[in-house]
């Protein structure tokens, strides 16, 4: 009995980045799934190029540098499913590939990490007694607009550090003294179960995450209709809602994960959605910050709100564009 089984079904392959938080949102991913199809689901790492490059996110650009790997192994056949941070996913709906599921999301905002437990207002008050700026590390431009915003808006002085790395190299700089602070999303802090060392989490009036910011995607071939509709199980459909007006607005605005755009939606499981979304520039000078609420398809919704955003000049602060 039990050996028909193993033949008729062998594990399942499920496609990973090998950086410590893709391995334990995977892992995540691998129980759900093993309990959902009662089979085996073993990992299979696969190095992507925003594994290995050493350029810069910004630069690099945000057509899918962590994305690509996996969706090839997947086309190819190598691989059964693959789990992607939905925020690394390009907009644009790849051939031959299915948006299985998109798990309930986890806590969508950006946390602080800074030294001696500190909160940002705390720190930029003790760093402005040091007669110093609050040196906060991030190579994100929406992260970028907004701290620097916040600070034209509250006279704090902060000295921006780009950077970028796994986790644990981005909180190193903090805990080496190199750097005062660094902001990271929470939900892959508590992926890591290291959500404690956050010393704020901020909130979103201060700090709008990224489109699809908290949540996982889950692809897998649209040839393997079996598997599609066995995943659709781990769907989470307030959640499908709220991040497909968020990315329908990005969409709209024609921006990549890397362009300063804050957007986030939270959708009622009555079917109501309610979008809010930023466009700024990386010096914080200008922002254009506007909300919108439906009962209707929330892709509608995105791409009303990024209409409206591109009447308001939004198109105007996102620089130059990374296609
Ligand atoms: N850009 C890298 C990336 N992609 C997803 C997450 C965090 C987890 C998530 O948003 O689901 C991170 C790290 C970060 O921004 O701190």
């Amino acid at each position: 009995m039990s050996d028909q089984i193993g033949t008729d079904h062998p594990p399942l392959r499920l496609g990973t980045r090998r950086s410590a938080l893709a391995m334990a949102q995977s892992g995540m991913v691998a129980k759900a799934v093993a309990e959902l199809t009662g089979r085996q689901v073993e990992l299979v790492e696969i190095t992507t190029y925003g594994d290995t490059s050493r350029e810069a996110l910004a630069q690099i650009g945000g057509t899918g540098v962590f994305v690509s790997a996996l969706r090839d192994a997947l086309l190819a056949g190598d691989i059964d499913l693959a789990v992607h941070s939905l925020k690394d996913l390009p907009t644009a709906a790849p051939e031959g590939l299915v948006l299985a599921a998109v798990p309930e999301r986890e806590d969508p905002r950006d946390a602080l990490v800074a030294r001696d437990g500190l909160s940002l207002q705390e720190l930029v008050e003790k760093s402005a007694h040091s007669g110093r700026p609050a040196r906060i590390g991030t190579g994100s431009p929406r992260r970028l607009a907004q701290l620097n915003s916040w600070a034209r808006e509250t006279g704090a002085s902060i000295e921006s550090v780009a950077i970028r790395g796994n986790v644990d190299t981005r909180i190193g700089y903090v805990a080496s003294g190199e750097l005062d602070a660094v902001v990271l999303a929470a939900a892959g802090l508590n992926r890591l179960g290291r959500l404690g060392e956050a010393t704020q989490i901020l909130d979103s009036e201060l700090m709008l995450p990224a489109p699809g910011q908290g949540a996982l995607a889950v692809e897998c071939s649209a040839a393997d209709a079996e598997l599609a509709s066995a995943l659709a199980a781990l769907d989470h459909a307030p959640t499908r809602a709220a991040v497909t007006a968020e990315r329908a607005l990005l969409a709209a605005l024609e921006a990549g994960c890397s362009a300063p755009v804050g957007a986030l939606a939270s959708s009622t499981p009555q079917g109501e959605t309610t979008l809010r979304a930023l466009v700024g520039t990386v010096d914080g000078a200008t922002v254009v910050q506007l909300s919108a609420t439906g009962t209707g398809s929330p892709e509608e919704l995105g791409r009303a709100l990024a209409a409206r955003m591109l009447a308001e000049g939004a198109a105007g602060l996102m620089g130059e564009r990374i296609k």
